[in-house]
């Protein structure tokens, strides 16, 4: 049985008069522990999608299944219970407290989930051990992107999303970040899933899931390509 089972989902924003189909029947499955880049043009539905993933948002219809549990159908007491435990999000402006240190923002996460990792062990995970203490103003833009995915991982959730990751890093710190979040889908089994326009990241997927005009049209599995073999 796959991880994500995403059965013809449909998102709907009624805008005055105006109904937007943002998702228009949308399948796809994806199975644990696998990096997964859906891709699309700039409206197509990506971001909507991420926050249905993510518990922000509801369906109009459909049904997503993730470990075992249909999300669509949670209470939002249980909801509120999943966005914190189980899912980790990555966004593109990394999203970090300013006026606290790197692993201040790493604790901070931890404190509201019950199966958290050790925030300095993480933190030496994406490699910044000798960097905890700094604030994030001192910190590169890669390295605030890498405390933001210590932050995510932290709580060790099941899936990783992630929005842009990349968005604001130039080519060799983007690749830094995303061999990272690989290497995390890789020794932890973390589901992780990366949103992007982006051509190039894809190469680097297990699965390519294409969205345009809030549809799928493609579904790929694939032999991911080595990160030092892609450049944007
Ligand atoms: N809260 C909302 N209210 C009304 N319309 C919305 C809302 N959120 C998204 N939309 C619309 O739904 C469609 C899909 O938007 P979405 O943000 O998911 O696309 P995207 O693929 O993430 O685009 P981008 O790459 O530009 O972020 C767009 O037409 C957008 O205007």
């Amino acid at each position: 049985m796959a991880y994500i089972d995403a059965k013809e989902i449909k998102k709907s924003y009624k805008v005055g008069q105006i109904e937007i189909n943002a998702l228009n029947g949308v399948d796809f499955t994806i199975n644990k522990g696998e990096f997964v880049v859906i891709l699309g043009p700039s409206g197509a539905g990506k971001t909507t999608l991420l926050n249905i993933l993510g518990g922000m948002d509801e369906l109009t219809s459909g049904s997503i299944i993730i470990d075992e549990v249909i999300i669509n159908k949670k209470k939002e007491k249980t909801l509120t219970q999943y966005r914190r435990e189980d899912v980790g999000f990555v966004f593109q402006n990394y999203n970090l407290i300013q006026n606290l240190t790197a692993l201040e923002n790493v604790e901070l996460a931890t404190q509201i989930s019950p199966n958290a990792k050790r925030p300095k062990d993480v933190l030496k995970i994406v490699g910044l051990s000798d960097r905890m203490n700094n604030f994030p103003a001192q910190l590169s833009g890669g390295e605030q992107q890498r405390v933001a995915i210590a932050r995510a991982v932290a709580k060790n959730p099941k899936l990783l999303l992630c929005d842009e990751p990349t968005g604001a890093l130039d080519t060799n710190t983007g690749k830094t970040v995303l061999l990272l979040l690989k290497q995390l889908a890789k020794e932890e089994q973390m589901t992780v899933i990366v949103i992007t326009h982006n051509q190039v990241i894809a190469e680097l997927a297990d699965r390519v899931i294409r969205i345009v005009n809030g549809k799928v049209f493609s579904q790929v599995t694939q032999e991911p390509k080595d990160i030092k073999d892609i450049a944007w």
